[in-house]
């Protein structure tokens, strides 16, 4: 039998990664990871009991007491804080302003590196991880690693469209680029291609044709195997 495909989606904020990771898999009958939204609830966790998210002691202190639990279905992803949805409460600006704090802290990173190795080891058809660090260090050996990239500009545009208007395009593009050079700045794990990932530029292209790519270079891989 066919071992199961395990394709890895990682690079920085808005280049597309969860939208283009949703529909792969939705469109191959495989698993999904948003690997970004653990980073964000375990974030949400500890804004919400008090943790100085500035500590990184006291964050590593903490970093195994919230129950966080991932839905892998692409047509509906859930994930779960103690038995709680959090998919509303992790897309604050207060979590995504702290978030890179707190996934930089090692012992956070620990726990949810295990959590999605074994989400990986569990999916029966095969998986899309996508964040960060996938290809380098959760899934070393993924059948497929895609670095995702776009122009910072074009990403503040992709933004901008979600958050109507809610704040200028220079602000946007700002915090995209700070939250990038702190993922790509930290000791474990940074944000960074791997060295035998294909790196798709998505700025001249539509989702639907940076789906269609993907998904063409997970056929050949298949074919090959
Ligand atoms: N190729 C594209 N062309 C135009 N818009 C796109 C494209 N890819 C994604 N988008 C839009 O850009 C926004 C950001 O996409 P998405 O959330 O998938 O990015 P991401 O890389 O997962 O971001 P983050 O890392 O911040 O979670 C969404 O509104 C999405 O619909
Ligand atoms: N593998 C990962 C995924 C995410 N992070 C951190 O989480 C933040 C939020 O990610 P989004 O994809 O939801 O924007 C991100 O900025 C990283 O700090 C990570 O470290 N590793």
């Amino acid at each position: 039998m066919e071992s199961p495909v395990i394709v890895a989606i990682d690079g920085p904020s808005g280049t597309g990664k969860s939208s283009t990771s949703k529909a792969v898999a939705a469109e191959l009958g495989l698993s999904y990871l948003d690997t970004g939204a653990q980073y964000r609830a375990i974030t949400w966790w500890m804004l919400s009991n008090g943790i100085d998210v500035e500590d990184p002691d006291e964050i590593a202190l903490a970093a195994t007491k919230p129950v966080i639990i991932s839905g892998t279905d692409p047509k509906a992803p859930t994930i779960t804080v103690d038995g709680a949805d959090a998919s509303a409460p992790i897309r604050t600006p207060e979590v995504t302003a702290a978030v890179s704090a707190v996934s930089a802290v090692p012992e956070v990173r620990r726990r949810l590196v295990d959590a999605q190795r074994c989400a990986a080891a569990h999916a029966a058809q095969g998986i899309v991880v996508e964040g960060r660090d996938i290809g380098t260090t959760v899934l070393p050996d993924a059948t497929l690693k895609i670095f995702l990239t776009a122009s910072a500009e074009a990403r503040a545009a992709r933004r901008n469209g979600e958050l109507k208007g809610g704040q200028s395009m220079a602000a946007t593009q700002e915090a995209l680029v700070r939250r990038d050079a702190a993922d790509s700045g930290r000791k474990t794990s940074p944000l960074i291609k791997a060295d035998d990932a294909v790196e798709v530029d998505t700025t001249g292209l539509s989702l639907d044709q940076v789906i269609e790519c993907v998904v063409t270079l997970i056929e050949e891989k298949r074919a090959v195997r």
